[in-house]
C-alpha cells in the first residue's frame, strides 16, 4: 500500500528504511531505472556546478551506486564537460547495466587517468556490506589523489551507511558529499560526517516514513505576544553551586534566548554578574515561587552532598528542568518523579547515566540515547560533535555539523542555559520539551557559527541573540 506522497527532505533513513521508501515509490508507478534516472541527474547537476567546464572522472562498482555514476557521466557528457569512467566492476543489477548501457562516453582504464579537475566516487553507496577490499581502496585513494574537487555520490565509499562507521583506514576526505533520495544516518554521525565536506541532497520524491529520524531544524520564532511581560515569558530560575562562573554563562546565554526572565539562585553572589541578571541567596523561595516556569540545574553545581541535595530540591519542584554537567552525575531515576526534564550529557556524562539507568551503554549513540530517554521519561540530548536528540516514545533529531570551535570549556552551559531559557518560555505545554531542546540546539550551533574562529563561551554565550534574530519570524513592526 503506497503511503503518502508528499516528499518529505528532512528525515534521515537506515537503509532498510530507504529500501522500504524506494518499495513506495515503485508501487506508486515509479521503476528502478526511472529513480536511477533521477536521482543520477540530479547528484550530475551538483558535479557540474563544481566542476564548471572542467573535466570529470566517474569510478563506477557494480551495484546502483555505481548505475548512479553512469547516469552522471552521461549527463556530464551531454553538457559538454571531458568525462571518463572508470569501471571497478561489471554492473551486477538490471538498472545499472541498463545506466552503463546509455553512456556514450569513454571508459578508461584506471592506469590511464592523469591528473584532472573533479573525480566522482560511485563505487558503493548504502550497500556497502563490508570494509573496501585492498585493490579497491586502492583504486579509489589513487584516483582521489589525482584530482583537485572530490564528489561522493550517496555516501563516501567505505562507509557504513546507518552508524557513520569507517570500514577502512585511510579512506579519502571528500569536498561534497551528495545525498540521493534521503539523508542516511552516515551524514550525521562521526567519523563519516567529518570526512564529507559539504552535504547536498537530490530529491527522488520520497514520502515520509514512519519511526525515520529528522534533521535538526532551524525554529520559526514570534515576538512575545503583544500584552507580554516578563513573567508570562516565562522565568528561569538557574541552580548555582561551588563553580558559579559556569551558571553565569548560561544564565547569559538564557538572557538571550527568549526567557522573560532570569533568576540565579547561589549561595555567594559571583564576584561580577550582568545587572541584567537577579541574582538570589534563597533557592528554596525561588524553586517555590509559582511563577518560576522552568529551572536549569547543574552548571558548576559540583558534586558534594550539598549539590546532590539542591539538585534533589530542584527536581522536588516539579518544573520543567534542564539537568546537566555534574548535576548528570549526581541524578538517581528515584529523584525524577514528576518533573518533565531535558538530559544534556556529553559522552562522559552518558556513561555516569547508563550506568545508573541500568543500561549498558552498547551499540549506536541514537539507540543509546533513546534507551536513556525511554527509561528516563526525559529529553535525551546526547552531546559531542555530533550531537542528536532522543525523546521518550522514540523521536530522534539530528544535528547538522556544528563548528568544531565549540570544543573549549563552558560551551555546553551556553547549551544548558539557551535550551532552559526555551523551555521557560513554552512553560504552559510540558509536552513542548523537545521542542525547547531544539530551539535550543539550533541557536547553540547557530551562535557558534556567527562567532567564527576561536570564541570564548562568553562570547558564544552573547551571540545567542544574534542567532535567535536569525530565525525570528516577526510579531512586532514597530511604526515607520
Ligand atoms: N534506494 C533507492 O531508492 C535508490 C538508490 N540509489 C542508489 O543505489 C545505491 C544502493 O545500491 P545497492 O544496494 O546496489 O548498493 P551499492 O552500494 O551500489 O553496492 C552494492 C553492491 O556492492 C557489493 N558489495 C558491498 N560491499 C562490498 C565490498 N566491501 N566489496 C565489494 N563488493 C561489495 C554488493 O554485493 P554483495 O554484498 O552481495 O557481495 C552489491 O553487489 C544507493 O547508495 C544509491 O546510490 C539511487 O539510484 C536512487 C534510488
Ligand atoms: N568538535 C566539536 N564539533 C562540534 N561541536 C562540538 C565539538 N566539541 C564539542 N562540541 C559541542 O560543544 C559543547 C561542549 O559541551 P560540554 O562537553 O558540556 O563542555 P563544557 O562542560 O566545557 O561546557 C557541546 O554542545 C558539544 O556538542
Ligand atoms: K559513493
Amino acid at each position: 500500500m503506497p503511503r503518502c506522497r508528499e516528499p518529505v527532505l528532512s528525515q534521515v533513513l537506515t537503509v532498510a528504511q530507504m529500501r522500504a521508501a524506494e518499495e513506495d515509490l515503485i508501487a506508486a508507478g515509479s521503476t528502478v531505472d526511472a529513480l536511477m534516472q533521477l536521482a543520477g541527474r540530479g547528484a550530475g547537476e551538483w558535479v557540474r556546478r563544481i566542476a564548471g567546464g572542467g573535466s570529470v572522472t566517474v569510478l563506477c562498482g557494480p551495484g546502483n551506486n555505481g548505475g548512479d555514476g553512469w547516469v552522471i557521466a552521461e549527463y556530464l557528457r551531454e553538457h559538454g564537460n571531458a568525462v571518463q569512467v572508470v569501471q571497478a566492476r561489471e554492473p551486477v543489477t538490471d538498472a545499472a547495466r541498463n545506466a552503463k548501457a546509455l553512456y556514450r562516453g569513454a571508459v578508461v582504464s584506471a592506469g590511464s587517468v592523469t591528473a584532472g579537475d573533479v573525480f566522482v566516487d560511485c563505487l558503493f553507496g548504502s550497500g556497502l556490506t563490508r570494509a573496501l577490499p585492498d585493490d579497491l581502496l586502492a583504486l579509489l585513494c589513487d584516483l582521489a589523489a589525482l584530482h583537485r574537487h572530490r564528489i561522493a555520490i550517496d555516501l563516501p565509499s567505505g562507509i557504513e551507511s546507518d552508524s557513520g562507521a569507517a570500514l577502512n583506514e585511510g579512506l579519502p576526505e571528500w569536498s561534497l558529499t551528495v545525498a540521493l533520495g534521503a539523508w542516511k544516518h552516515a551524514h550525521f554521525a562521526m567519523p563519516a560526517c567529518s570526512k564529507m565536506g559539504a552535504v547536498r541532497l537530490v530529491d527522488i520524491g520520497v514520502a515520509a516514513l514512519p519511526g525515520a529520524a529528522r534533521v535538526l531544524a532551524k525554529p520559526k520564532l514570534e515576538a512575545p505576544a503583544a500584552d507580554a511581560h516578563k513573567y508570562r515569558r516565562g522565568m528561569l530560575g538557574i541552580v548555582a553551586g561551588e563553580m558559579p562562573g559556569a551558571a553565569l554563562l548560561a544564565a547569559t546565554a538564557a538572557l538571550r534566548a527568549g526567557a522573560g526572565y532570569v533568576k540565579l539562585a547561589a549561595q555567594a553572589a559571583p564576584l561580577v554578574v550582568p545587572p541584567e541578571l537577579v541574582v538570589t541567596g534563597d533557592a528554596a523561595g525561588m524553586l517555590a515561587d509559582a511563577r518560576t516556569s522552568a529551572l536549569l540545574v547543574g552548571p558548576g553545581l559540583g558534586r558534594s552532598d550539598e549539590a546532590s541535595r539542591l539538585l534533589a530540591a530542584a527536581l522536588h519542584a516539579g518544573r520543567p528542568t534542564v539537568v546537566d554537567a555534574d548535576a548528570l552525575v549526581l541524578l538517581r531515576p528515584a529523584m525524577l518523579s514528576g518533573a518533565q526534564c531535558i538530559l544534556t550529557p556529553h559522552e562522559g556524562e552518558m556513561s555516569a547515566l547508563e550506568r545508573a539507568f541500568g543500561l549498558s551503554g552498547a551499540g549506536l549513540r541514537r539507540d543509546r540515547a533513546l534507551a536513556l530517554a525511554e527509561v528516563s521519561g526525559a529529553v535525551v540530548v546526547l552531546k559531542g560533535p555530533d550531537t542528536l536528540i532522543a525523546a521518550p516514545g522514540g523521536e530522534t533529531v539530528l544535528a547538522p555539523r556544528a563548528s568544531s570551535w565549540l570544543s573549549v570549556a563552558g560551551t555546553g552551559d551556553v547549551l544548558a542555559g539557551a535550551i532552559a531559557s526555551r523551555l521557560a518560555t513554552h512553560c504552559q505545554d510540558l509536552e513542548q520539551a523537545l521542542r525547547a531542546a531544539e530551539e535550543g540546539l539550533w541557536l547553540h550551533g547557530e551562535a557558534a557559527r556567527l562567532c567564527g574562529p576561536a570564541f570564548t563561551a562568553g562570547e558564544l554565550a552573547h551571540a545567542v541573540q544574534a542567532a535567535l534574530k536569525a530565525c525570528h519570524g516577526g510579531g512586532y513592526e514597530g511604526t515607520s
